[in-house]
Formats: C-alpha cells, structure tokens, sequence
C-alpha cells in the first residue's frame, strides 16, 4: 500500500493506494468521533461494495447507514442532492455525522457538497470506485453539481479527511469507464510531467488491460501531481487551474450534448486534442507533439473528433467556463509537453481550432 498525504495545514489528509482497502478499519480511523456514519452511493456500485464497507465500518459501533442515488451524471443535480439530505435529516444526522462517498466522481462531487452544506459542514471520506476518481475526483475538494446551463456551476471547496483508493474495486469497472478514467491520468502527464506521460505511451496496453500494477502506478503518479498542485493552490486562484486542460471544451461537449452522453473522461479526452491543436496554433507546440498527444488519447480508445454543434453554440456554452473572466474565456494550454499556461486567446484563433478539429 501506498500512503501519499495533501498538504493543507490542519485540513491535510491522507491518500491510501492498494488492495483490499475497504476492508481495513485502520484507514477509516476518522470515523472514531462519529456519531453516525451514512455511506452514499448509487444503484450501480451499491450492489457490489455497500456490504462489505458496511462491515468494515461496524467496527467503530456506530450506526451505519446507507443512501442510494440513481447512477449517471444526469443525476448529479438539486434534486438528487437534496435526497441526501432528505435522508440525513429524516434518520437523525447531526454535526459529528461522517458521509462516506463509495462511487466515482459523480457521487464523490455530491456527497462532498452534501458534506460542505449539511449543517453548514460535516467531515467526509473518498472511496473512489473508478479510475476517474481514484486518479482525480477524490482528490482535492471540489464538489458539486451541474446545472443545465453549465458544469459543476453550483458547488463548494471542501476537503475530505481520507481518501481510500482500493485498486480492486476497477475490476469491475467497464472498460468503457476505464478509458474515461486514463484521460485524466494522460492530462496529468501532458501538464506536468513529460517522463510520465512516456510511461502512459509505453504502458497503454497494461493499462487497457486493468493490470493492478500499471493502475497502481497511475494513480500514484496522478496523485501525487495533482495533491502537488492542489496544496499550492487550494481554491485555484492560479496554478490549479492547469489541472483544466482540455475541460474549456470538454465541459462544452458534455453540456452540449446533454449530460451523460459523452463521459467526463471521453469529453476530456477530445477536450484534450482541441486544447492541444491550439496550443499548436499559439506556436507553442509542434504539430508533432500535437499529433503524439491525439494517438496517445486515440490509443485509450477515446474519441479525439469533437461532436459538430456548431462555432457559435461551443463559444455560448464555453463562455460560461468558471475560469472566465470579464467575458473573456480564458484556455489551459500546452507550453511545451509537460507545462501549462493559462490564455486569453482571440476567438479567430480558437474558431480555426474548432473548423480544424471538425468541432464547427
Ligand atoms: N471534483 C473533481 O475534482 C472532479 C475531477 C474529475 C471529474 N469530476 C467529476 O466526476 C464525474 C465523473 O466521474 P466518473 O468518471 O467516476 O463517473 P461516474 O461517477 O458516473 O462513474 C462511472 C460509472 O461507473 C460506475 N461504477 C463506479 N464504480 C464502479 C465499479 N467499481 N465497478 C463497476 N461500475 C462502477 C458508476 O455507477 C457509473 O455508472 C463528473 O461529474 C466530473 O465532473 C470531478
Ligand atoms: O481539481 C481540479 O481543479 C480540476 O480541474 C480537475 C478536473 O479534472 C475536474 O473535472 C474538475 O471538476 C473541473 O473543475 P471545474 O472547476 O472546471 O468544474
Ligand atoms: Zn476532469
């Protein structure tokens, strides 16, 4: 097992990476102080996990409960989250409550701003079930939901106490989800470090294969770049915002196509491809470095041609990207290969971006 922390002052907390992990009552230590304990999860991973965490989290002798959501980032709005406080209120919930996230991101982003609003702030824990998570949602504290107009736009800052990565639970993951997940773990590299990145191209095959040991790896190394990045800049006043390359986009597609169609991670991945053909536009990129990146997202069978909506709807729905400022849309792009930059880019120059990636 693989212990990494987030660096925050007294809101830190640990990342445990391994096997078996739900079963081990010593991760879950953060749960002595509770009064009660509520897993959240959905219909999907409920089934499969709920049971055993259930009896892990017996051992503190507290009340464990469950709350089952519906499955799919269609769900993840106002009124599946109020179910969840609905059944906290309903059962008793109170300050000392610890929420217990066993999902992917989706569930990882209610659960935490259920936790960031119930009572105004109760503590909760990360039990990643896909690769998505595990590499990225469960790490650093954004939560929320969308709203129909755009992604993630409600929401708040607030940090889990563990985050607990059991890697076997990605056995039953569907490669579908799987490649979904790589597109942040291919982001990580392509923002931070080349060498990585490398081991990502070197690797494809290990990892479409869901072998525990190249997946160990990749959720290491994502996690460390990313609790890096997050303990400079909790709130993304600045580099953080790094950590949105290809999502400028990404979350244009997956609003645009209505919420579900396209995963995250494929809607990233494409995301990707764009932001990197204009980082290639910008003159900071070769078109080979360019073309390397679209294979390498390609490689992890994830779609690299952008739906055709058309210029006009991709520049309605990107204007209202949290990372814009005064009107201006502002873009994660590729330095060079392993560095980003946040730009203000001229709309002739992301419009030849979106007519040369078919976007338009
Ligand atoms: N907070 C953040 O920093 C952050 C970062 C990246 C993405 N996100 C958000 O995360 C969401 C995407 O997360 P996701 O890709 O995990 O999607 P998801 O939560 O919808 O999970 C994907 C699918 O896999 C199923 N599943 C989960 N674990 C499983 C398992 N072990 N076995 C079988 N099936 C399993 C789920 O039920 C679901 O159907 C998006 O809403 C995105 O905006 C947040
Ligand atoms: O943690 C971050 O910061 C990220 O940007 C990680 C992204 O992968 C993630 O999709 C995040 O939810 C996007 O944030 P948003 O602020 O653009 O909604
Ligand atoms: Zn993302």
């Amino acid at each position: 097992m693989n212990i990494l922390d987030v660096d925050l002052g007294n809101r830190s907390y640990p990342i445990s990476i391994g096997t078996d992990l739900i079963d081990q009552p010593t991760l879950f230590s953060a749960c002595e102080k509770a009064t009660s304990i509520y897993i959240v999860t959905n219909t999907t991973v409920g089934p499969l996990y709920a049971q055993r965490l259930t009896k892990t989290l017996e051992n503190f002798g507290k009340p464990v409960r469950t709350i089952t959501l519906p499955d799919g980032e269609s769900y993840k709005d106002w009124k599946n989250l109020q179910l969840i406080f609905d059944a906290l209120l309903e059962q008793g919930a109170d300050r000392q409550t610890m929420l217990i996230a066993l999902g992917g991101g989706v569930i990882g982003d209610m659960t935490g701003f259920a936790a960031a609003s119930f009572m105004r702030g109760v503590r909760f824990i990360q039990v990643p079930t896909t690769l998505l998570a595990q590499v990225d949602s469960s790490v650093g504290g954004k939560t929320g939901i969308n709203h129909p107009l755009g992604k993630n736009m409600i929401g708040a800052f607030h940090q889990p106490v563990a985050v607990i990565a059991d890697l076997n639970t990605l056995k039953t993951l569907p490669p579908r989800e799987l490649s979904a997940g790589l597109a942040e773990v291919v982001k990580h590299g392509a923002i931070a470090d080349p060498e990585f990145l490398d081991w990502i191209e070197t690797n494809t095959a290990a990892l479409l294969a869901c072998d525990t040991e190249a997946l160990a790896h990749a959720v290491l190394r994502s996690c460390e770049i990313k609790s890096a990045v997050v303990s400079a800049d909790e709130k993304e006043g600045g580099v953080r915002a790094t950590l949105n390359f290809g999502h400028t986009f990404g979350h244009a597609i997956e609003a645009g196509m209505g919420y579900g169609n396209w995963l995250h991670g494929e809607a990233v991945g494409c995301g990707m491809v764009m932001a990197a053909d204009l980082s290639y536009r910008l003159q900071f990129i070769s078109q080979a470095e360019r073309d390397r990146l679209t294979q390498i997202i390609q490689a992890m069978n994830l779609p690299t041609r952008p739906p055709q909506f058309g210029s006009e709807r991709y520049m309605e729905l990107m204007q209202v990207d949290k990372k814009t400022e005064g009107g201006q849309i502002r873009y994660v792009v590729l330095e060079k290969m392993g560095q980003a930059q946040i730009k203000s880019v001229p709309d002739a120059q992301v419009l030849e971006t979106l007519i040369a990636t078919g976007a338009a």
